[in-house]
């Protein structure tokens, strides 16, 4: 299958663009608007329909690191082409598939491969399988990519955490939340400050500690670039001014999708080769040299990422808050306590909520994240 699945859902977006009543910025966008919470939940329901597993935790499989998700037992394997309105992945390294089963035991679900802007996707695109994530219950997100090492100190085979990142793609105008907005996605002003989570940096931390391995671990910041050309020496050298450490071609699209919806995110980027900023230097960057070192450090990273969410899946460490930012007044839905017992209830399967609505399990998830309805002690 080609791109049909792609095709679809853009018709599908136009239908319902010219049935809606469309607003002065929507009707001259330049800029896509992506994917309704519809057709998102249409792919969300057909997933859900393939496993009984209902995980909390996603794993994001960067360049090369698909041997990620082969520690996923008991699993169902989805290939992307086959999941209505998705988009095939077209890249050596990324399978396009989803894996949906037991990491260690836990409930997880993992994308084996990403898609790219390069690929011909728009970002929004790009990004809306986290969306989809989102709808099937994911709280917490891990996202790996490969990446060159900017910062002069790292070495092919280091791990950094990403403890920031700079959005050049956003900073000029392109980010996956742009054009028309849906509040059941989050809220289209929101903070950036706290996205990548410092407990489970500190987590993750302490692990490779654990693991001896902390002297090849490093925390920095990460910036995402179009690609697929690697860079001239004048650009990496203009990012290292900007206080970049490490350079990719994914990652923040999909972490600032995750954050809109209130996802709990933990990323890191496997420094798969040294970036070259000097004239006289022959290395070249090329795409064998990262697939050959994610190859290289699967076994620890396999053994990382495990310990990882066995920590994200502890109970105090899976809390989580709705983002700030909900736009006031664009629901009608009453803000009401609900208490322990109810929630419980509620999260157990389709039933009745309290008042003032009935809910799914899955909206009463979405209700809480949204800062909606809230669980009281009692
Ligand atoms: O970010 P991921 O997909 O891990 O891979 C990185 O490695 C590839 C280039 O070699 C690009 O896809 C770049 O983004
Ligand atoms: N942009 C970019 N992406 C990468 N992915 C892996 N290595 C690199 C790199 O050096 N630059």
């Amino acid at each position: 299958m080609s791109n049909h699945a792609l095709e679809n859902g853009v018709a599908n977006i136009k239908k319902e663009e010219e049935l809606s009543d469309m607003r002065h910025g929507e009707k001259f966008s330049f800029l896509s608007s992506g994917y309704s919470f519809e057709i998102i939940e249409q792919m969300s329901n057909y997933i859900r329909e393939k496993s009984q597993l209902r995980p909390r935790i996603a794993v994001i499989c960067g360049s090369g690191l698909g041997s990620l998700a082969d520690i996923i037992l008991d699993s169902t394997v989805i290939s992307y082409e086959e999941i209505p309105h998705f988009p095939p992945s077209t890249v050596p390294g990324h399978a396009g598939e989803l894996v949906i089963g037991l990491l260690d035991g836990i409930p997880v679900i993992a994308m084996k491969g990403r898609l790219h802007l390069y690929e011909g996707y728009p970002l929004w695109l790009c990004s809306m399988p986290v969306r989809v994530m989102k709808l099937l219950g994911v709280r917490q997100i891990v996202i790996t990519c490969a990446a060159g090492g900017l910062n002069p100190s790292y070495k092919t085979g280091d791990i950094m955490i990403i403890k920031d990142h700079v959005n050049l793609q956003g900073l000029i105008g392109n980010s996956p939340l742009v054009g028309k907005h849906d509040e059941r996605f989050g809220p289209r002003f929101f903070p950036m400050n706290k996205t990548y989570d410092s407990h489970y940096r500190e987590i993750a931390k302490r692990i490779a500690t654990d693991m001896g391995i902390s002297d090849s671990v490093r925390e920095g910041v990460h910036v995402m670039v179009g690609g697929p050309n690697y860079e001239t020496i004048a650009e990496l050298q203009f990012l290292r001014l900007m206080g970049i450490d490490s350079v990719g071609m994914s990652t923040v699209h999909e972490v600032l999708v995750a954050r809109q919806c209130s996802m709990r995110v933990f990323a890191f980027c496997l420094i798969t080769n040294e970036c070259v900023t000097e004239y006289d230097c022959n290395l070249e960057a090329n795409h064998e040299e990262v697939l050959q070192t994610a190859e290289q450090r699967q076994e620890t990273l396999k053994l990382f990422v495990t310990k990882i969410v066995a920590e994200m899946a502890k109970p105090e460490n899976s809390i989580v808050q709705p983002i700030p930012g909900r736009t006031p007044g664009r629901t009608n839905i009453v803000k009401h306590q609900i208490n322990a017992g109810e929630l419980r209830a509620l999260r157990k399967g389709r039933i009745a909520s309290t008042k003032p609505t009935v809910a799914t399990e899955q909206e009463v998830n979405n209700m809480l994240d949204l800062g909606i309805i809230e669980p009281s002690s009692g």
